[in-house]
């Protein structure tokens, strides 16, 4: 691919206008708000203003309600040899696009299993996608040029491409990113009017819970919209293991022992199911889950002292698979977890203790 027009220059759109340019594809970049386009050119992801003649590929990457449309003109005008978006959903958009009658053959809906919970080219990296699933859905008709083009997009982004049905696809995004993002939404929803001494309170697991909540209220609408069944369903199962833990749990409340034993097994029941469940979620770079083992340590809120430990960590030749934060409310400290392999851990141990740094349980 030598050429490419990105048409949508929000955070995806930016994010592969940028993994695209620094592979050297000449990237041209237009968005219904000329100074979004103008932002992510000045950020390096490529050209703002339409080109002079047909690209490659054209990237769509509008709000999904506006991809069938953004598509169908593009195609009409002949913007380029083949036409991908990248829009979280997949059943609906290709429906929209088989009723306005158009050919395509050169169509292939796509959409990166990779994002952050702001919007935006500013928030665009060009390494969104490195080792993430990058789902494509061809069918019998597709041009074997156009899904050419759509991996050497997906390799371009150091993606790993997964081809699926565009229904299948619909059905499992419900369940691994749209119901889990309302249960998100509702967590966070909980803290709106608590109590401040509360909200202090907060700790890395409400952190993880709800940090995708505070994604764009608006995209999220289309998302959900274009998706509403298999959502519904799943938010169906959910509320049925609701019911049943509150049910668990107003036992635990019984002066009756018996019923006291009924719900710590109704309690117990949904954690293991819980645990089951969290142990086929992939490891980073969509690998077999991995066990990491963490080591904790105390640092000051200091510029360079995280990569002071990176450095120390490197030094000791530990390589850190993972890493979180968390920064006590109110002080200036914070724990750095490192997530290292077990047999890495007494190494990493000893070297970090050597050089003067607190670790923590
Ligand atoms: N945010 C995420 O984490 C992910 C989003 N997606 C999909 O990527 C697409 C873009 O999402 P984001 O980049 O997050 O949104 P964004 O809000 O950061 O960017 C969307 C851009 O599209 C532009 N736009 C809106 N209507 C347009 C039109 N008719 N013509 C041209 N440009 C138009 C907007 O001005 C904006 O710059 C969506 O379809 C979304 O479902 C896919 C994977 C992850
Ligand atoms: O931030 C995360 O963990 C996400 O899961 C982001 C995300 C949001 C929307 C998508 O269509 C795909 C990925």
């Amino acid at each position: 691919m030598r050429t490419a027009l990105v048409i949508g220059t929000g955070l995806i759109g930016t994010s592969a206008a940028l993994a695209l340019t620094q592979r050297g594809v000449v990237v041209h970049l237009v968005d219904h708000d000329p100074e979004q386009a103008r932002t992510a050119a000045a950020l390096g992801a490529g050209t703002d203003g339409a080109p002079e003649g047909p690209v490659d590929l054209a990237i769509v990457a509008a709000p999904p309600a506006h991809v069938a449309a953004v598509l169908a003109d593009a195609m009409r005008r002949g913007a380029a040899r083949g036409y991908v978006d990248v829009a979280s959903v997949k059943g609906g958009p290709r429906r929209e696009l088989e009723a306005l009658g158009l050919d395509l053959t050169s169509y292939l809906g796509s959409h990166p299993m990779s994002g952050r919970e702001k919007s935006g080219p500013l928030a665009a990296t060009g390494d969104l996608f490195e080792g993430r699933p990058w789902v494509l859905t061809p069918t019998r008709d597709t041009d074997t040029e156009v899904l050419n083009l759509a991996l050497e997009l997906v390799s371009h982004c150091r993606a790993v491409p997964v081809v699926m049905d565009a229904d299948a696809h619909d059905r499992a995004v419900a369940l691994v990113s749209h119901m889990p993002h309302l249960v998100s939404s509702m967590v966070a929803a909980r803290l709106e009017h608590a109590e401040e001494a509360a909200v202090r309170l907060c700790g890395q697991g409400i952190r993880d819970v709800t940090r995708i909540a505070a994604s764009d209220p608006r995209m999220w609408i289309d998302i959900l919209s274009a998706n509403p069944g298999p959502v519904a369903d799943l938010l169906s199962d959910v509320a049925a293991d609701l019911t049943e833990t509150v049910e668990a749990l107003r036992s635990l409340q019984s002066s009756d022992e018996a019923k006291r034993r009924d719900g710590t097994a109704g309690v117990e029941d949904l954690l293991r199911r819980g645990n089951a469940g969290q142990v086929r979620v992939p490891g980073k770079h969509g690998s077999a889950p991995r066990v990491y083992e963490t080591v904790a340590v105390l640092i000051d809120d200091q510029p360079g002292q995280l990569a002071r430990i990176f450095a120390d960590a490197g030094q000791a030749g530990v390589n850190i698979e993972d890493v979180r934060i968390e920064h006590a409310t109110g002080q200036q400290a914070g724990l750095v977890q490192l997530m290292v392999e077990p047999r890495a851990v007494p190494v990493l141990t000893a070297a970090l203790r050597e050089r003067g740094w607190a670790l923590r349980q």
